[in-house]
């Protein structure tokens, strides 16, 4: 029996979560294989949250591949739910010791897109304000070495640069954020042109010399794309999770595909889809200026959530402060549900 509770683990291993996009043995979710007398199986799942939209799915799956393994007569599937500790094993874990920056950073979560453009910064700045609304502590990571824009969204001026205390760079905070960009290290108005060897060493000495201090979550804005830039990125910061941000328009979407393949091969768990700029609000109707449907057939695709759809608002180009801020603005609340979305995924629901 012993023999084929082995077969029955290495089946499992082939059965993904299709959010997390790992085989549930890896993610610690097999809880408990129980073989009996005639092959009767009884397996337990432990889910990340109760409210799993996808346990049917996960349960159906898992029911499959074990019914398939030679020996086995009938499968029961029990579901049950992950404690806080278990979810912290998948999302967090102990902050690596070599990242002396990041050192008392508890999530580590990377925001990308395929292309330039779509509003990875906006969706980044908002979400972080919103994280720090709810009472977390939060901070930006500027890695868009080509773009760092994040300064310019917060409402920075352009001379204005953090302060270095014992040989540390302190990341200037606004609206409870702390922030640090590219965008610092160069003279104002003077871009940095950054040779491919230059970065992944500019990036790694910018962890060690950054400090956060205690934070719950440090939103790292990757630049946009495949490239170099954005893998040098991921190897040193290690996020525990991604957030992808698309506009509806079927060509961002095919970048963004690409992109999620990369994360795939990273081993970097996609917490979910932003779709940005997803309609206009006209008379309290939603008018799809972009296309409609992109996010959600992406999502569906990738099988991952669609966190959030954000609608266009021009009050994100005229105000030099994030729109989070603003709960009167429809924007501004989506940016709030979204922060909550990613909260409940990550702790469960009782955060
Ligand atoms: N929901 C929105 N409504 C209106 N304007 C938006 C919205 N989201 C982003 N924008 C505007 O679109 C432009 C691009 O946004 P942003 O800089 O956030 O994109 P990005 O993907 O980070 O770009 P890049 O990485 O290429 O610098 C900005 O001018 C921004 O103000």
């Amino acid at each position: 029996m012993a023999d084929l509770r082995e077969k029955i683990l290495e089946i499992l291993k082939t059965v993904k979560d299709p959010e997390l996009n790992r085989d549930l043995v890896s993610l610690g979710m097999i809880r408990e294989v129980e073989v009996s007398e005639g092959g009767r199986v009884k397996v337990t799942v432990a889910l990340t949250t109760g409210g799993c939209p996808l346990k049917r799915r996960i349960a159906e799956e898992v029911r499959q591949a074990v019914a398939s393994v030679p020996g086995v007569s009938e499968v029961e599937v029990e579901l049950s739910v992950m404690t806080p500790e278990e979810r912290a094993q998948i999302f967090g874990g102990p902050p690596k010791k070599e990242h002396l920056g990041i050192r008392d950073v508890r999530f580590v979560l990377a925001v990308a897109s395929g292309k330039g453009g779509v509003g990875k910064s906006t969706v980044t700045v908002n979400l972080a304000v919103a994280l720090s609304l709810r009472g977390f502590k939060s901070g930006i990571l500027d890695a868009d070495l080509y773009g760092p824009n994040i300064p310019l969204l917060l409402g920075f001026e352009a001379e204005e640069r953090p302060e270095v205390v014992g040989g540390k760079i302190q990341p200037l905070v606004r609206h409870g954020v702390k922030v640090m960009s590219f965008a610092f290290l160069a003279p104002p108005g003077q871009p940095f042109i950054w040779r491919g060897p230059l970065v992944g060493k500019a990036l790694r000495e910018l962890a060690e010399v950054v400090e956060w201090g205690p934070l719950d979550f440090l939103l790292v804005d990757l630049p946009p794309g495949t490239g170099d830039a954005p893998l040098s990125v991921c190897h040193t910061y290690q996020p525990r999770g991604v957030i992808l941000v698309t506009t509806p328009q079927e060509l961002s979407v095919a970048d963004v595909r690409r992109c999620a393949r990369m994360f795939e091969d990273l081993k970097v768990p996609i917490l979910g889809l932003v779709e940005n700029m997803a309609y206009l609000r006209v008379e309290g109707r939603e008018v799809p200026v972009f296309g409609e449907g992109g996010g959600a057939r992406l999502a569906r695709e990738l099988g991952v959530p669609l966190l959030a759809r954000v609608p266009l608002e021009p009050e994100v180009n005229r105000r030099r402060e994030p729109v989070a801020l603003d709960e009167s603005l429809e924007a501004g609340r989506v940016f709030r549900e979204l922060a909550e979305k990613l909260v409940n995924r990550i702790f469960g629901h009782e955060a």
